[in-house]
């Protein structure tokens, strides 16, 4: 067992932002994109905001460093590079979905937490793929330009009905399945393609499943585009694909640029190998040079599929305040790259955080030459829900004694991994006398060591109930005190005394005893730090076994 080394690690180059960092003045946030008024007003409360819109990658770069918090769209890309220069950040909003344009991976090393707005856009993208069906079955942008020059061209803009048509959909998600909805309501038949909903959710929604996209392809006669832009999908439409679809079909795309493959769209739709296409999206925004604007049976639009009143509103809120808790040191309901407890016992889980936390760093301050695996047990009610959020808190406080770097929810999983700690969780429905126990347990050179808490009380207090091997009672402080010493009599008073001498104000004192006169242990919360002189004083003096000055 290679065992977790003591000192900071000093190999990194500098530390990450910590959530929390404070440099003396308002927290400073950066919007370089077209944002909903509501959620600006509502980050003013507590931040400087600079709303600078149209900043080049280079402006960016230079300015991004005095920035805590960062909110975007779709235009802005956050590369590794914006992040290795932004020394202050801590949160970036996405006010939308895809976050395809941040660099996640070097935004989570950095301790930077990355939150999007998930459901504030969904409506409008839907809406928009089903106007932009509509547009393209019924050519309404080419007949509306014609009329406006001055024809009146009836037979030339004969269109098709999508009723009884075949929906082919690649990706049922949020956005999918409002656009089943509606094309449901037309009297459209929808196949969709995701191997991630499952097909009873399918049946109740009347989709019918397809096992494959090639099954969408073949059979559709509108196909729709509904997947996130990630390696898998980049380029899933492209001349193969493009090639099984019906010479009538028309491809759909709301999704994202890249997932298509544009010379090959381009091609297809020039030699009728496919009859037309709608799109919102390219692989290159902005643009206005593409060859495929010059094709006739194509309806193409800037990038609006979230461009409504009512979305931005909501996107920019939800993306304000994701950003907003964030930089409060919390993390946001819709992180991404962070743990967030949800569903049933969500809130309740949440609560015992901060306990998990402080057993963690009590763990490690009681425990010489700590071993590399961490084990978390959660008994009782707690152990029914999700508790990641809980891990991380153990490790967090496990952790935060050793590094350099302020710790947060992002980074603390990725600095474990780093350093070598490996987690052990265990459920356990009993929990001997309370509802909800967390236990913690560490090797160290004496053997295991093990601290468990609870929280209690209308308030839910947090409180040590087991450490240095004996069972207390005692709620956590700033500043402890653990002493292991002889059960014999007099001995709390001689730590008042010996305290006392110091100048070190106790605040409550827990004892710990196994059978009357054998061992006993005393764990003190105390006013301020005990210095090391104190604690040696404590060794000095006859009954006292070991003295241990704790900083929670
Ligand atoms: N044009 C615009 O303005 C807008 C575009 N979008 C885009 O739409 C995308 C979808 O949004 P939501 O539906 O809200 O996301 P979502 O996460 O709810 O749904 C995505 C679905 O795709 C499925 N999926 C993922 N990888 C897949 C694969 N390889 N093959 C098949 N299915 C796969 C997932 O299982 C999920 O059900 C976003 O990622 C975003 O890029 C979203 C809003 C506005
Ligand atoms: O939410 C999304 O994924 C979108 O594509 C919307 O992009 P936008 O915020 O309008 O730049």
């Amino acid at each position: 067992m290679a065992g977790l080394p003591r000192r900071a690690w000093e190999g990194r180059r500098r530390g990450p932002a910590g959530l929390l960092q404070e440099r003396g003045d308002r927290l400073k946030v950066l919007i370089p994109e077209k944002l909903a008024e509501p959620g600006i007003e509502l980050l003013k409360k507590d931040f400087d905001v600079d709303v600078l819109l149209d900043l080049s990658a280079d402006e960016l770069l230079e300015k991004i460093g005095e920035y805590d918090g960062l909110i975007i769209r779709s235009a802005t890309r956050v590369t590794a590079e914006v992040i290795d220069r932004a020394d202050n950040l801590k949160a970036i909003g996405r006010a939308g979905i895809g976050v395809d344009n941040i660099d996640i991976e070097a935004a989570t090393k950095r301790g930077v937490i990355v939150a999007n707005a998930p459901e504030s856009n969904t409506v409008a993208a839907a809406e928009h793929t089903l106007g932009l069906m509509l547009a393209a079955a019924r050519r309404i942008p080419a007949a509306d330009a014609s009329l406006k020059n001055g024809e009146w061209k009836r037979s030339a803009f004969k269109g098709v009905e999508v009723r009884e048509k075949t929906l082919g959909l690649v990706g049922l998600g949020h956005v999918g399945a409002i656009v089943a909805r509606g094309a449901i309501g037309m009297g459209m038949k929808v196949l969709a393609y995701d191997p991630y909903v499952s097909e009873d959710r399918m049946r109740s929604m009347n989709v019918e499943r397809a096992e494959t996209t090639d099954e969408v392809f073949e059979n559709a006669d509108f196909i729709s585009l509904h997947v996130p832009r990630t390696p898998q999908t980049m380029g899933l439409v492209n001349e193969q694909s493009l090639a099984k679809m019906k010479p009538t079909a028309y491809l759909i795309n709301v999704a994202r640029g890249g997932i298509v493959d544009e010379t090959a769209l381009y091609n297809a739709l020039k030699e009728g190998v496919v009859g037309g296409a709608a799109l919102d999206v390219f692989a290159e925004e902005p643009t206005t040079e593409s060859p495929i604007f010059s094709l006739p049976n194509v309806v193409v639009t800037p990038h609006l599929g979230a461009s409504t009143a009512e979305a931005q509103d909501r996107a920019g809120i939800t993306a304000a305040e994701q950003v907003a808790t964030a930089l409060r040191g919390q993390v946001p309901m819709h992180a991404i790259n962070a743990p967030v407890p949800v569903g049933e016992g969500a809130e309740f889980v949440a609560q015992f955080s901060g306990l998990c936390e402080e057993l963690g760093s009590l763990l490690y301050q009681l425990t010489d030459r700590p071993g590399d695996t961490l084990k978390v047990e959660y008994r009782g009610e707690v152990a029914n829900f999700d508790t990641r959020l809980l891990d991380v808190s153990a490790q967090k406080g496990l952790l935060a004694p050793m590094v350099f770097e302020p710790l947060n929810f992002v980074n603390t999983p990725i600095l474990a991994k780093e350093r070598g700690l490996r987690l052990e969780t265990a459920r356990i429905s009993e929990s001997h006398d309370y509802t909800s126990l967390v236990v913690l347990r560490l090797d160290g050179e004496g053997g295991e060591n093990v601290v468990s808490g609870t929280l209690s009380g209308p308030k839910m207090q947090p409180r040590l109930v087991e450490a240095m091997g004996f069972d207390f009672d005692v709620v956590p402080e700033k500043h402890m005190l653990f002493i292991r010493n002889e059960d014999v009599p007099g001995m709390i008073g001689r730590v008042g005394t010996i305290l006392g001498e110091h100048g070190i104000n106790i605040g409550n004192m827990a004892v710990g005893r196994g059978e009357p006169g054998s061992r006993a242990a005393m764990a003190v919360t105390v006013d301020e730090p005990v210095p090391d002189d104190v604690l040696k004083t404590f060794l000095q003096t006859p009954g006292f076994n070991e003295a241990r000055a704790v900083t929670l």
